[in-house]
Parts: structure tokens; C-alpha cells; sequence
């Protein structure tokens, strides 16, 4: 099993007490499938995905990543597991204003310490894959907002993540850019084998998802075929 979300629970400070955004939730995301997360706002859908990022560490329950207990390692282990294995879509693009599109994705594995020549091959693979090959000199701003989103994606998949974990892909986009990117996603989750969990409001977006699952009060109701 790829992702393991195992019995977490998480709370944060609430004026004097605490309030549980997380409450026992177990969840496992096997490699090549596409697991939509659905609820209402404030049910703890980001909180859910900032756990399984091992952005925000639970008060109880383990997150399990490609096999490893995340809970047992160093604050730099961890970040080293989630440089190698976790592939993050937040829901604004921030791209960087003066780099191109293939340099967008050259710079995450060059800060992983991959080969120049490697990173090159697979940043134009990967523009290949989203569709943005003959736009790879661009800048974002000579970028629609649906290629923006798209190079976001690519740039995720870089370090060949085994988890990839997506925020509202769709917001910014109209209904057909939407649902162009949510076909995007369910392919590459399909072809590259990553364990992928996304969030959505958009319930029209869910027939690409293998199954969904909603949250209610940070409690997740058993999983619901799509
Ligand atoms: N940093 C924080 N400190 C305190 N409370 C927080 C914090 N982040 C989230 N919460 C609370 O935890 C609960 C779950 O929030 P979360 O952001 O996970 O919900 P969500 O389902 O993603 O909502 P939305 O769809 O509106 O983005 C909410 O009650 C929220 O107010």
C-alpha cells in the first residue's frame, strides 16, 4: 500500500480548548489510484491532505508513505521522504514569474540533486505529457490559466513521487479546462502508478476518480464507489 492514513486524529488550538479538524480517520491509497476526497467546507479536507503531506504532524495515528512510518523519523529524514515520494498541486499555481516552463520543472530536481542532463529528458517528457511541449520556452504570464495549472502538475511529478496529493485543481478554471485537468490527473495517476488523493467541491469532476470518499466533521464516511 503506497499511502496509509491510519487512525489519525488532529486538533488544533481553539481559544481555550482544542477543536478536532480529524477525528480517527484511516484511509489507503493504493498505487495507480485516483481517490477523490469530497465534504463540506471546513470538514477537514486540507487538513487531511496537510497530514498525509507530513506537512502537520497528528496527535495520534501514523501516516505511511511508500512503507515507512513517518511518525519515526527526524524533522530532515521526513523532508527527504517527502522530497522523494510526495508530489503537491496546491490550488494557486505559484509558478515563478521569470522561469520558463521547462525550467519550472528543471528547478525542483535540481534542488533534489538530480542530473542536469536526467532532469532536462524528463522535464520535456513530462510538458510532453500534459500537453505543453511546444510551450516550454513560455513564461506564466504568456500561459493560460489551464496550461498554468498544468505545468503545476508536471512540476509535481518530477521527483517521480509515489504519492500525489492535489488541492482543488479546478477552481480557477471553467468547466471544460476542469475537466480537462482532472482527465490529466486520472491518466498520469493511471500511467505513472502515483497513489493520488485529491480534493474537490466540484462533484461533476468525480466519474474520474476509482472511488470518493467524503468527510463530515473530520470523520470519513466509508468509501463510496464513483
Ligand atoms: N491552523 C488552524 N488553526 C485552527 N483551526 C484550524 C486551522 N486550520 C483549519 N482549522 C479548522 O479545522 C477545521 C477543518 O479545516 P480544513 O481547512 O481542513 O477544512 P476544509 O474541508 O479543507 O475546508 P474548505 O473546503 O473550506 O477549504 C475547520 O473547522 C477549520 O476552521
Amino acid at each position: 500500500m503506497t499511502l496509509v492514513l491510519d487512525d489519525i486524529t488532529l486538533t488544533y488550538p481553539d481559544g481555550g480548548g482544542r477543536l478536532t479538524a480529524l477525528d480517527s480517520v484511516s484511509l489507503e491509497v493504493p498505487a495507480g489510484c485516483l481517490t477523490a476526497v469530497v465534504g463540506p467546507s471546513g470538514s477537514g479536507k486540507s487538513s487531511l491532505l496537510a497530514v498525509a503531506a507530513t506537512l502537520v504532524t497528528p496527535d495520534r495515528g501514523r501516516v505511511l508513505v511508500a512503507g515507512t512510518d513517518t511518525g519515526t523519523l527526524s524533522p530532515a529524514a521526513r523532508a527527504q521522504l517527502r522530497a522523494e515520494h510526495i508530489g503537491i498541486v496546491f490550488q494557486q499555481p505559484h509558478l515563478l514569474p521569470s522561469l520558463t516552463a521547462l525550467e519550472q520543472l528543471q528547478v525542483m530536481a535540481h534542488l533534489a540533486g538530480r542530473r542536469p542532463k536526467e532532469v532536462r529528458e524528463r522535464a520535456r517528457d513530462l510538458l510532453g505529457a500534459v500537453g505543453l511541449a511546444d510551450r516550454a520556452a513560455a513564461r506564466p504570464h504568456q500561459l493560460s490559466g489551464g496550461q498554468r495549472q498544468r505545468v503545476n502538475i508536471a512540476r509535481a511529478l518530477m521527483n517521480e513521487p509515489s504519492v500525489l496529493l492535489v488541492d482543488e485543481p479546478t477552481s480557477a478554471l471553467d468547466h471544460e479546462r476542469g475537466a480537462a485537468v482532472m482527465d490529466l490527473i486520472a491518466g498520469l495517476t493511471a500511467e505513472r502508478g502515483t497513489a493520488t488523493v485529491l480534493v474537490t467541491h466540484d462533484r461533476a469532476h468525480l466519474a474520474r476518480a476509482a472511488r470518493t470518499v467524503t468527510v463530515h466533521d473530520g470523520r470519513l464516511t466509508a468509501p463510496v464507489s464513483a
